[in-house]
C-alpha cells in the first residue's frame, strides 16, 4: 500500500482566500460556507478527501498558460517560449479546512494545430480557467470561443469559470486599467471570476490558485452534503410500505 507524503505546509488553506475584484467574483462571502465548515469539523465530508478535481487551462497560444502553472507548481519561470504540444498535467495536493483535496491541472495547447488533440482532454472538468494576455486585446476577444469549446465537453451548469489576465508586469497601469474594464465586463457576462497575474514576478499567482482550490472544495463539500441528505431521505421513503412518499416520522408503519 502506498502512503502519500503529508501535504506541503504551503498548501494548507485554513481560511477562504478573497476574490480579486468584487464586481467579478464567483461569490463575495468573507468565509467558507457555514455548512462546509461544520462538515469539515465533524469530518462529514464523505468522499471529498479522496477526490481529485479536474481543472483545464485554455486560451490563445503564448498567453502564458504553461508559465502560470509552472510558477505555482514549481515556483519557476522560463522566459523562452516552448509551445505545449497537446496537453500536459500537474497534480497539486492541498489541505482545506483540515481535509485533503487535490487539483489536477491540465495545461492545454493554444496553437491551432494542437487544439484538436487538446480538446479531447476537456471532458470532466470541474473548473475551466480561460487565460488571456493583458497586453493583447485579441486574446481577450477569443475567450468566448475557448469557453464555448470547453463547455461542449462539460455540463455548463456545474463548471466553475475563471478568466485570468497574464503578463501584468508588461503593462503600464493606464494600459492595464483599460483592458481590465473589458475583462470585467466579459467576466460578468460569462459568470467567471476575474484575476490578473504575473508569472514572471509571481504577483497573485498563489492567491489565485488558492482561491480556485477553495471554491472547488467548497462546491464539492456542498454537493456531497446534498447527496448524503437526499440519500437519507430516499432510504427512509423506500422503507415505507405501499410506496408511501412520506418521511419516516410521519409513516404509520414505524
Ligand atoms: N513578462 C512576462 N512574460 C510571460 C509571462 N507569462 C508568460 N510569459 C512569456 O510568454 C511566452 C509564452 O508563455 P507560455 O506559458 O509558454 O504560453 P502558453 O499559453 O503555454 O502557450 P501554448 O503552450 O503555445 O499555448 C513565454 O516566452 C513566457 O516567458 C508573464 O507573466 N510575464
Ligand atoms: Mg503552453
Amino acid at each position: 500500500m502506498s502512503v502519500l507524503p503529508p501535504v506541503r505546509r504551503d498548501r494548507i488553506i485554513a481560511q477562504l482566500p478573497q476574490y480579486f475584484r468584487k464586481e467579478a467574483a464567483l461569490h463575495t462571502e468573507n468565509d467558507f460556507n457555514n455548512k462546509v465548515k461544520t462538515a469539515c469539523q465533524e469530518q462529514r465530508t464523505g468522499t471529498v478527501g479522496f477526490k481529485i478535481s479536474k481543472v483545464i487551462v485554455v486560451g490563445d497560444l503564448a498567453v502564458g498558460k504553461t508559465c502560470l502553472i509552472n510558477r505555482f507548481c514549481k515556483d519557476a519561470f522560463d522566459k523562452n517560449y516552448k509551445a505545449t504540444i497537446g496537453v500536459d498535467f500537474e497534480m497539486e495536493r492541498f489541505e482545506v479546512l483540515g481535509v485533503p483535496f487535490s487539483l489536477q491541472l491540465w495545461d492545454t495547447a493554444g496553437q491551432e494545430r494542437f487544439k484538436c488533440i487538446a480538446s479531447t482532454y476537456y471532458r470532466g472538468a470541474q473548473v475551466v480557467i480561460i487565460v488571456f494576455d493583458v497586453n493583447d486585446i485579441a486574446s481577450l476577444g477569443h475567450a468566448r470561443q475557448w469557453l464555448e469549446d470547453a463547455l461542449k465537453e462539460n455540463d455548463p451548469t456545474s463548471v466553475q469559470l475563471f478568466l485570468v489576465g497574464t503578463k501584468k508586469d508588461l503593462s503600464s497601469p493606464a494600459q492595464y486599467s483599460r483592458i481590465e474594464q473589458d475583462a470585467l465586463k466579459l467576466a460578468q457576462e460569462i459568470r467567471a471570476e476575474y484575476w490578473a497575474v504575473s508569472s514572471l514576478t509571481g504577483e497573485n499567482v498563489k492567491e489565485f490558485f488558492f482561491r480556485v482550490a477553495s471554491l472547488a472544495f467548497e462546491t464539492n463539500v456542498l454537493a456531497e452534503l446534498e447527496k448524503s441528505g437526499s440519500r437519507q431521505i430516499g432510504d427512509v421513503i423506500s422503507e415505507c410500505p405501499n410506496n408511501l412518499s412520506m418521511p419516516k416520522s410521519h409513516c404509520a408503519y414505524f
